[in-house]
């Protein structure tokens, strides 16, 4: 069975603040782009997983793929498979491309072999997986609180627009970037600001790990610049970086600049 994990942005982030567990609360709107991996798996006489593509760091026992079958084998009787990853969205990149692996596997998994889990039930499973995995499994435009896990419904569609998301080589650990966050309670909630009109967001739809990140690697408000004089009708990092996006009315022509850089260039 074959799967294509996509990336997601995020339209705007607010970081509120530092909870009990470490981790910390947020509100953001997860948008899914078509900027893909490729998952395959198939029954296999003995469990196997590779992966072709982007080199991934760590182990490959610790891939999330791999964690995602291994989480659903402690309560199925799951027979082995052959997993292969081809990984083509950048890692370190706030495209939540580890996390997409993880919730294709498990939605894969369930679809292959017939455990009938509905949607709550797999982003349970998600969640144990990563704060952006559950996401994954509706894979729809929604509003997130609380750890990037907790979901309402919002009415943001951006159908038609064209987007550019360039990774600048520069892989930035999600980890790091949170322990150099203050959070802060926003005047308004996030939502508020994501029902104006996309052209007003500029000012006010902000990812609060450009305030930290941007200092450290010029390079990621270069780029944002650079967009908005292209004619972005919005542009920002994406998660804890380093990837940028921008959206515009028509598709750009891309500066020299940026040919050695990873870039991707699609429609909403
Ligand atoms: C930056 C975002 O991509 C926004 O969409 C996500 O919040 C990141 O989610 P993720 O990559 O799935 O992150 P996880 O694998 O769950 O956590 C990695 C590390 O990031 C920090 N972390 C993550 C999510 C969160 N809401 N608060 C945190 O402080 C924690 O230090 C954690 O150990
Ligand atoms: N399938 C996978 N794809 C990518 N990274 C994986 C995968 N499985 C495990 N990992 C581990 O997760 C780390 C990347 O996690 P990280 O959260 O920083 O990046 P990401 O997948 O780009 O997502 P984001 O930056 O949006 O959180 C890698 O360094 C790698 O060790």
């Amino acid at each position: 069975m074959l799967g294509f994990p996509n990336a997601k942005i995020n339209l705007g982030l607010f970081i509120t603040e530092k909870r009990p567990d470490g981790f910390h609360n947020l509100q953001s709107c997860f948008y899914p782009v078509g900027w893909t991996d490729v998952l395959e798996i198939i029954p296999a006489p003995a469990f196997s997983f590779t992966s072709s593509g982007l080199p991934i760091p760590g182990d490959a026992h610790t891939n999330l793929c791999v964690r995602a079958y291994q989480l659903l084998e402690r309560d199925f009787k799951l027979p082995p498979v052959q997993m292969h990853l081809h990984k083509l969205v950048p890692i370190g990149a706030g495209l939540g491309g580890g996390s997409a692996d993880a919730a294709f596997a498990l939605r894969l998994l369930n679809e292959q072999f017939s455990l009938a889990l509905t949607t709550y039930q797999l982003e349970e499973y998600a969640r144990q997986l990563g704060s952006d995995c559950a996401f994954f499994v509706e894979n729809k435009p929604v509003y997130c609180l609380e750890k990037g896990d907790a979901f309402e419904s919002i009415n943001v569609d951006l159908t038609g627009y064209h987007i550019v998301l360039i990774y600048p080589n520069l892989a930035i650990s999600t980890a790091e970037a949170y322990a150099n966050i203050r959070p802060r309670q926003p005047e308004k909630p996030l939502r508020d600001y994501l029902q104006n009109p996309i052209e007003t967001w500029r000012t006010n739809v902000h990812n609060d790990f450009e305030d930290s990140l941007f200092p450290k690697y010029p390079i990621l408000q270069e780029i944002k610049q650079q967009f908005y004089r292209m004619g972005a009708v919005y542009a920002s990092m994406s998660g804890s970086g380093s990837t940028i996006y921008g959206i515009f009315d028509a598709p750009p022509a891309i500066p020299n600049q940026f040919t050695s850089y990873n870039v991707w260039l699609g429609k909403l």
